[in-house]
């Protein structure tokens, strides 16, 4: 079971949490919790590193004591138990000390210390959320990801799991969950040089996959803060509907694309045993939610769900010298990897030769940088930016094979005047994703939503 930063957000939302996994352990599962930082923590976590950064020490130093204060508040209110009580406060107080030491003997944050420093609103989350389920009378202990077996590269931010961290998790807590419940740290690892790494924003949805797999957990629940899976993001489209079941593909394309209910790295692990995912509503645990597995279902439809991401950027190479010139796509693909910059789409132009590659907006300027100095002076004329686009994606596995969908979404964005930039589909025709404005999503989203009458679906959101 992961809880996310919503569900653990204030006291109110940890005793709900704490609730689902006694219940779930009183039915007589054994269950590894996986646990968010509290609410926007790791934002705030951020903006400490920005703050050292800028030479604004005293003001990091402010946020960092009001983080404590507001973990100190939660576990007073709500842990009942003094002896409980007292443990967790002395390991928030050791942990702001930790914390308060490193900032005050570093002036530049690089990418390793920022990881450092973001792991911290896990490390202060999940030991009240151990000391919760104590506090119930439930046997927990806490764990860091990296105490749990969570060994990774160091591409800090990013970090990746290595080979060995499945046998280190199932040898560390195989033996722990048949007698307790594990409290760990979701978001965090180490490197086998001893640093803290990160898994990436919302990654601990990947962490709780990652336990999952090695557990050979029977399902994974991911508990947030609305229904399950919906059609589309409910700020976007308040009429977004539940999607009761939908497969690992379809999963995977949503949260790839913008759904930020799921981490996109976290279907892989459940995919390779098979394992069910489901997303549900702490607040609401009754409710069915959303099952994500192997089958695949269609629907009348045919779009099962509409995501969108606007952190990304064009850039474009173009130049008359690249026509019959062999590998150019090539060469730029490389200059993009040397800087290991993901490629996100791509899209090639023969009456004006361009090769337009959609990255991260946060990679943008690397990019740019890669390129131009790759190309200068060759077949390569230009290399220009857009940065004012998003890409949508339009997802469902009933789309494979039936024809018209693309003819649907464009004529129906055409006629509302959305100009369409960029357009993919893959071989296997469950996503259409194509590049807009910036300004245009939210527009576009509903015209969509409506054209493929999302909205009609079962039941609508409820929060
Ligand atoms: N297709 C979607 N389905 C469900 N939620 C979505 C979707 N697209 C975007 N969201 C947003 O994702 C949020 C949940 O993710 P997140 O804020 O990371 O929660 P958590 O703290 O539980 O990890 C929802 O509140 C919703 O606003
Ligand atoms: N706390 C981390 C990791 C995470 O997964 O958070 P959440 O489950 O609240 O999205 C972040 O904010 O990125």
């Amino acid at each position: 079971m992961k809880f996310g930063g919503t569900s653990l957000a204030d006291t109110e939302m940890i005793k709900r949490a704490a609730e689902i996994v006694r219940e779930k352990h009183n039915e007589g599962f054994n269950i590894a919790v996986i646990a968010s930082a509290s609410g926007k923590t790791t934002d705030e976590l951020i903006k400490i590193a920005k703050n050292i950064e800028s030479g604004e020490r005293k003001e990091s130093i402010k946020i960092l004591d009001e983080i404590k204060s507001k973990h100190d508040d939660i576990v007073k209110e709500l842990i009942d138990k003094d002896k409980v009580k007292k443990e967790v406060l002395n390991e928030i107080k050791d942990r702001y000390k930790e914390l308060k030491t490193g900032i005050s003997e570093l002036n530049k944050v690089d990418e390793r210390f920022l990881d450092y420093i973001m792991s911290f609103g896990e490390k202060l989350s999940a030991p009240i959320l151990s000391g919760a389920l104590r506090d119930l009378e439930l046997d927990s202990i806490y764990l860091t990801g990296r105490e749990a077996g969570i060994l990774t590269d160091t591409d800090y931010g990013n970090a990746n799991p290595l080979k060995e961290t499945e046998k280190k998790i199932r040898n560390k807590l195989e033996p722990i969950i048949a007698k307790s419940i594990p409290v760990i740290t979701g978001f965090i690892g180490g490197s086998k040089n001893g640093d803290t790494t990160t898994l990436g924003r919302g990654g601990s949805d990947y962490t709780a996959s990652i336990i999952g797999e090695a557990i050979k957990a029977n399902e994974i629940i991911i508990w947030t803060d609305v229904d399950g899976v919906l059609t589309c993001d409910p700020n976007i489209e308040p009429n977004a509907t539940i999607l009761d079941k939908i497969s690992y593909k379809e999963a995977m394309e949503l949260s790839y694309f913008g759904a930020d209910v799921l981490h996109p790295k976290s279907i892989a692990p459940a995919i390779e045993n098979n394992i069910p995912v489901k997303v549900k509503n702490t607040k609401k645990p009754k409710k069915h939610g959303t099952e994500i597995i192997k089958e695949e279902e269609k629907v009348e439809g045919v779009v099962k769900g509409i995501s969108a991401e606007k952190d990304v950027a064009l850039v474009n190479v173009s130049g008359i010298g690249m026509i019959g010139t062999p590998g150019v796509a090539a060469e730029a693909f490389t200059a993009l990897a040397n800087e290991k910059i993901n490629i996100i789409m791509i899209s090639t132009g023969s009456s004006e030769p361009t090769i337009s590659i959609l990255v991260d907006k946060n990679d943008l300027s690397n990019s740019i940088r890669a390129l131009r100095n790759h190309f200068e002076g060759g077949a390569i004329e230009e290399v220009t930016r857009d940065s004012d686009v998003a890409v949508v994606s339009v997802v469902g596995t009933g789309m494979a094979g039936t024809p018209g969908v693309a003819g649907r979404v464009f004529e129906a964005l055409g006629k509302r005047e959305i100009n369409i930039k960029m357009i993919s589909q893959g071989s296997s025709e469950f996503n259409i994703s194509f590049v807009i404005k910036e300004n245009d999503v939210e527009k576009a989203i509903r015209i969509l939503h409506k054209e493929f009458g999302l909205d009609k679906v079962k039941e609508k959101l409820s929060r």
